[in-house]
Protein backbone atom coordinates (compact mmCIF):
# COMPACT_ATOMS: atom_id res chain seq x y z
CA UNK A 1 0.00 0.00 0.00
CA UNK A 2 0.57 4.00 0.13
CA UNK A 3 2.13 3.24 3.77
CA UNK A 4 5.47 1.50 2.54
CA UNK A 5 6.15 3.99 -0.50
CA UNK A 6 9.12 6.47 0.23
CA UNK A 7 7.81 9.36 2.11
CA UNK A 8 8.57 11.45 -1.12
CA UNK A 9 6.27 9.36 -2.64
CA UNK A 10 2.90 10.07 -0.32
CA UNK A 11 0.17 11.36 -1.47
CA UNK A 12 -0.24 14.88 0.09
CA UNK A 13 -3.55 15.07 2.55
CA UNK A 14 -5.06 17.12 -0.93
CA UNK A 15 -4.90 13.38 -2.41
CA UNK A 16 -5.06 10.99 0.22
CA UNK A 17 -9.06 10.74 -0.50
CA UNK A 18 -8.34 8.44 -3.77
CA UNK A 19 -6.49 5.71 -1.45
CA UNK A 20 -8.60 6.64 1.32
CA UNK A 21 -12.68 7.62 0.70
CA UNK A 22 -13.15 8.77 4.36
CA UNK A 23 -10.47 11.77 4.33
CA UNK A 24 -13.06 13.60 2.24
CA UNK A 25 -16.33 12.80 5.16
CA UNK A 26 -18.19 15.32 6.83
CA UNK A 27 -16.81 14.92 10.37
CA UNK A 28 -13.16 14.94 9.76
CA UNK A 29 -10.49 16.77 11.82
CA UNK A 30 -8.93 18.59 12.61
CA UNK A 31 -11.18 21.99 12.45
CA UNK A 32 -11.18 25.32 12.41
CA UNK A 33 -12.60 26.64 16.14
CA UNK A 34 -14.12 29.79 15.62
CA UNK A 35 -15.32 30.76 19.48
CA UNK A 36 -18.58 32.81 17.81
CA UNK A 37 -19.69 29.71 16.90
CA UNK A 38 -18.98 28.06 20.17
CA UNK A 39 -21.85 26.48 22.19
CA UNK A 40 -21.27 26.78 25.70
CA UNK A 41 -23.08 23.06 27.20
CA UNK A 42 -23.54 23.53 31.26
CA UNK A 43 -24.65 19.99 31.15
CA UNK A 44 -20.95 18.84 29.50
CA UNK A 45 -19.53 16.94 32.91
CA UNK A 46 -15.52 17.96 33.79
CA UNK A 47 -13.69 15.17 32.22
CA UNK A 48 -10.98 12.49 34.56
CA UNK A 49 -7.96 10.67 33.81
CA UNK A 50 -6.58 8.09 36.29
CA UNK A 51 -3.25 7.13 34.51
CA UNK A 52 -1.01 4.45 35.79
CA UNK A 53 2.97 5.63 35.51
CA UNK A 54 3.95 1.51 35.27
CA UNK A 55 1.65 1.50 31.90
CA UNK A 56 4.64 3.59 29.82
CA UNK A 57 6.37 1.55 28.01
CA UNK A 58 8.27 2.55 25.06
CA UNK A 59 9.29 5.67 22.96
CA UNK A 60 9.38 5.58 19.27
CA UNK A 61 10.23 7.92 16.18
CA UNK A 62 7.77 6.20 13.15
CA UNK A 63 9.06 8.59 10.98
CA UNK A 64 6.14 10.52 11.26
CA UNK A 65 5.94 11.45 14.73
CA UNK A 66 7.86 10.93 17.95
CA UNK A 67 5.33 8.37 20.03
CA UNK A 68 5.11 7.04 23.82
CA UNK A 69 3.03 3.59 23.71
CA UNK A 70 0.98 2.76 26.85
CA UNK A 71 -0.17 -0.98 28.42
CA UNK A 72 -3.87 -0.95 27.06
CA UNK A 73 -4.49 -5.14 27.86
CA UNK A 74 -6.85 -3.73 30.48
CA UNK A 75 -8.49 -0.72 31.98
CA UNK A 76 -5.14 0.45 34.02
CA UNK A 77 -4.96 3.88 32.07
CA UNK A 78 -8.42 5.32 31.54
CA UNK A 79 -9.66 8.59 30.80
CA UNK A 80 -13.61 9.09 31.71
CA UNK A 81 -16.25 12.16 32.25
CA UNK A 82 -16.49 15.22 29.67
CA UNK A 83 -18.33 13.80 27.10
CA UNK A 84 -17.78 10.29 27.48
CA UNK A 85 -19.81 7.70 28.50
CA UNK A 86 -17.87 5.00 30.41
CA UNK A 87 -14.06 4.31 30.34
CA UNK A 88 -11.45 4.93 27.70
CA UNK A 89 -7.93 3.38 27.80
CA UNK A 90 -4.68 5.31 26.96
CA UNK A 91 -3.28 3.65 24.24
CA UNK A 92 -0.53 6.03 23.12
CA UNK A 93 0.28 9.96 23.12
CA UNK A 94 2.32 11.74 19.80
CA UNK A 95 2.52 15.25 19.02
CA UNK A 96 2.18 17.12 15.62
CA UNK A 97 5.11 20.33 15.14
CA UNK A 98 5.77 22.82 12.78
CA UNK A 99 9.23 24.14 10.94
CA UNK A 100 8.87 27.23 12.86
CA UNK A 101 7.02 28.51 16.33
CA UNK A 102 4.68 30.32 14.09
CA UNK A 103 2.76 26.82 12.97
CA UNK A 104 2.34 23.28 14.15
CA UNK A 105 -1.02 22.51 15.73
CA UNK A 106 -3.59 20.77 13.38
CA UNK A 107 -6.58 22.22 15.11
CA UNK A 108 -6.63 26.27 14.83
CA UNK A 109 -8.39 28.12 17.44
CA UNK A 110 -9.35 31.60 16.59
CA UNK A 111 -7.31 32.17 13.56
CA UNK A 112 -3.95 31.17 16.03
CA UNK A 113 -2.04 28.19 15.07
CA UNK A 114 0.23 26.87 18.12
CA UNK A 115 3.81 25.61 17.70
CA UNK A 116 2.79 21.97 18.83
CA UNK A 117 -0.33 19.87 19.73
CA UNK A 118 -0.19 16.89 21.58
CA UNK A 119 -2.28 13.93 21.36
CA UNK A 120 -3.70 11.78 23.73
CA UNK A 121 -5.34 8.48 22.17
CA UNK A 122 -7.85 6.54 24.19
CA UNK A 123 -10.27 3.87 23.16
CA UNK A 124 -13.27 2.36 24.17
CA UNK A 125 -12.98 -1.04 25.29
CA UNK A 126 -16.83 -1.86 24.83
CA UNK A 127 -16.12 -2.86 21.20
CA UNK A 128 -13.17 -5.30 21.91
CA UNK A 129 -10.05 -3.75 20.63
CA UNK A 130 -8.51 -0.82 18.91
CA UNK A 131 -9.23 -2.12 15.77
CA UNK A 132 -13.05 -2.59 16.19
CA UNK A 133 -13.03 0.81 18.14
CA UNK A 134 -11.95 2.41 14.74
CA UNK A 135 -15.82 1.52 12.94
CA UNK A 136 -17.63 2.86 15.76
CA UNK A 137 -18.94 6.74 16.18
CA UNK A 138 -17.89 5.91 19.81
CA UNK A 139 -14.97 4.06 19.73
CA UNK A 140 -12.12 6.64 20.24
CA UNK A 141 -11.53 9.65 22.65
CA UNK A 142 -8.09 12.09 21.98
CA UNK A 143 -7.40 14.99 24.31
CA UNK A 144 -6.00 17.80 22.61
CA UNK A 145 -3.12 19.82 24.48
CA UNK A 146 -1.61 23.14 22.66
CA UNK A 147 2.12 23.63 22.64
CA UNK A 148 2.82 27.25 22.67
CA UNK A 149 6.71 28.65 22.86
CA UNK A 150 7.44 30.81 26.37
CA UNK A 151 10.03 31.50 28.54
CA UNK A 152 8.49 29.43 31.53
CA UNK A 153 8.70 25.88 29.85
CA UNK A 154 6.88 22.98 31.72
CA UNK A 155 9.17 21.03 33.17
CA UNK A 156 7.56 17.84 32.72
CA UNK A 157 7.48 18.31 28.82
CA UNK A 158 11.24 17.75 29.70
CA UNK A 159 10.79 13.74 30.11
CA UNK A 160 9.94 13.48 26.44
CA UNK A 161 12.22 15.73 24.63
CA UNK A 162 15.36 13.95 26.82
CA UNK A 163 14.62 10.90 25.38
CA UNK A 164 14.70 12.55 21.55
CA UNK A 165 18.39 11.78 21.64
CA UNK A 166 17.28 7.92 21.57
CA UNK A 167 15.36 8.02 18.59
CA UNK A 168 16.34 10.51 16.20
CA UNK A 169 15.79 8.48 12.90
CA UNK A 170 12.70 6.14 11.89
CA UNK A 171 12.33 2.96 13.44
CA UNK A 172 14.23 3.87 16.55
CA UNK A 173 12.52 3.02 19.90
CA UNK A 174 13.53 3.50 23.55
CA UNK A 175 12.04 2.12 27.06
CA UNK A 176 9.98 4.51 28.83
CA UNK A 177 9.00 3.89 31.34
CA UNK A 178 7.41 5.03 34.97
CA UNK A 179 5.64 8.16 33.34
CA UNK A 180 2.06 9.45 34.18
CA UNK A 181 1.13 11.94 31.20
CA UNK A 182 -1.57 13.27 32.97
CA UNK A 183 1.23 15.72 34.51
CA UNK A 184 1.28 17.45 30.61
CA UNK A 185 -2.11 18.59 31.86
CA UNK A 186 -2.29 22.51 32.08
CA UNK A 187 -3.79 24.06 35.39
CA UNK A 188 -7.38 24.45 33.84
CA UNK A 189 -9.74 21.88 33.20
CA UNK A 190 -11.93 23.91 30.02
CA UNK A 191 -12.43 21.77 27.03
CA UNK A 192 -13.85 22.29 23.76
CA UNK A 193 -15.42 19.08 22.68
CA UNK A 194 -16.90 17.79 18.72
CA UNK A 195 -17.41 14.53 17.14
CA UNK A 196 -13.99 14.23 14.35
CA UNK A 197 -11.37 11.98 12.58
CA UNK A 198 -8.37 10.61 12.86
CA UNK A 199 -5.99 13.34 11.05
CA UNK A 200 -3.79 10.65 9.23
CA UNK A 201 -5.29 7.87 6.60
CA UNK A 202 -7.70 6.29 6.79
CA UNK A 203 -8.90 9.38 9.05
CA UNK A 204 -11.69 7.24 10.64
CA UNK A 205 -14.30 9.22 11.57
CA UNK A 206 -14.28 7.07 15.65
CA UNK A 207 -13.22 10.41 17.10
CA UNK A 208 -15.25 12.27 20.15
CA UNK A 209 -12.65 15.18 20.28
CA UNK A 210 -11.47 16.90 23.58
CA UNK A 211 -9.23 19.75 23.44
CA UNK A 212 -8.02 21.85 26.33
CA UNK A 213 -8.75 25.37 26.02
CA UNK A 214 -5.32 26.43 28.53
CA UNK A 215 -2.11 25.75 25.98
CA UNK A 216 1.30 24.39 28.11
CA UNK A 217 4.61 26.33 27.19
CA UNK A 218 7.90 24.57 26.07
CA UNK A 219 11.47 26.33 25.31
CA UNK A 220 12.12 27.33 21.58
CA UNK A 221 15.48 24.91 22.61
CA UNK A 222 12.49 21.93 23.07
CA UNK A 223 10.69 22.53 19.92
CA UNK A 224 14.16 22.15 17.96
CA UNK A 225 14.65 19.43 19.69
CA UNK A 226 11.59 18.08 18.22
CA UNK A 227 12.26 19.40 14.92
CA UNK A 228 16.17 17.86 15.23
CA UNK A 229 14.04 13.88 14.70
CA UNK A 230 14.44 12.64 11.21
CA UNK A 231 11.54 11.16 9.27
CA UNK A 232 14.15 8.79 7.50
CA UNK A 233 16.10 5.61 9.03
CA UNK A 234 19.82 5.70 10.51
CA UNK A 235 21.36 4.74 6.69
CA UNK A 236 19.17 7.54 5.33
CA UNK A 237 20.04 11.24 4.28
CA UNK A 238 18.34 13.35 7.56
CA UNK A 239 15.29 14.78 6.64
CA UNK A 240 13.70 17.09 9.39
CA UNK A 241 10.34 15.59 10.72
CA UNK A 242 8.69 18.44 10.50
CA UNK A 243 5.26 19.63 9.44
CA UNK A 244 3.57 16.48 10.35
CA UNK A 245 0.10 18.67 10.96
CA UNK A 246 -3.08 18.16 8.51
CA UNK A 247 -4.65 21.69 7.51
CA UNK A 248 -7.98 22.15 8.98
CA UNK A 249 -10.98 20.53 7.21
CA UNK A 250 -14.83 21.42 6.07
CA UNK A 251 -16.91 21.76 9.72
CA UNK A 252 -19.99 20.97 7.39
CA UNK A 253 -22.32 21.66 10.41
CA UNK A 254 -20.77 20.26 13.06
CA UNK A 255 -21.18 22.19 16.45
CA UNK A 256 -18.36 22.89 18.50
CA UNK A 257 -19.19 22.54 22.30
CA UNK A 258 -17.39 24.42 25.35
CA UNK A 259 -17.06 22.63 28.74
CA UNK A 260 -16.75 26.70 29.88
CA UNK A 261 -19.04 30.47 29.11
C1 LIG B 1 -3.30 3.96 15.40
O1 LIG B 1 -3.36 5.09 16.18
C2 LIG B 1 -3.43 6.29 15.54
C3 LIG B 1 -3.09 7.43 16.26
C4 LIG B 1 -3.15 8.68 15.64
C5 LIG B 1 -3.54 8.79 14.34
C6 LIG B 1 -3.66 10.13 13.69
O2 LIG B 1 -4.93 10.67 14.03
C7 LIG B 1 -4.68 11.56 15.02
S1 LIG B 1 -5.85 12.12 16.01
N1 LIG B 1 -3.37 11.90 15.11
C8 LIG B 1 -2.71 11.15 14.22
O3 LIG B 1 -1.53 11.25 13.92
C9 LIG B 1 -3.94 7.66 13.62
O4 LIG B 1 -4.37 7.88 12.35
C10 LIG B 1 -4.89 6.76 11.65
C11 LIG B 1 -3.87 6.40 14.21
ZN1 LIG C 1 -2.34 13.18 16.23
Amino acid sequence: GVGDLPLRFHPGPERWHENYPMAKGDKQSPIEINSKDVRHDSSLAPWHASYDPGAAKTILNNGRTCRVVFDDSFDRSVLRGGPLTGAYRLRQLHLHWGSSDDHGSEHVIDGVKYAAELHMVHWNPKHGNFAGALKQPDGVAVVGIFLKVGKTPKPEMKRILEEIDNIKTKGKEAPFQHFDPSILFPKSRDYWTYHGSFTTPPCEECITWILLREPIEVSPDQMAKLRSLSKNGENEAMNPLVDNWRPPQPVKGRVVRASFK
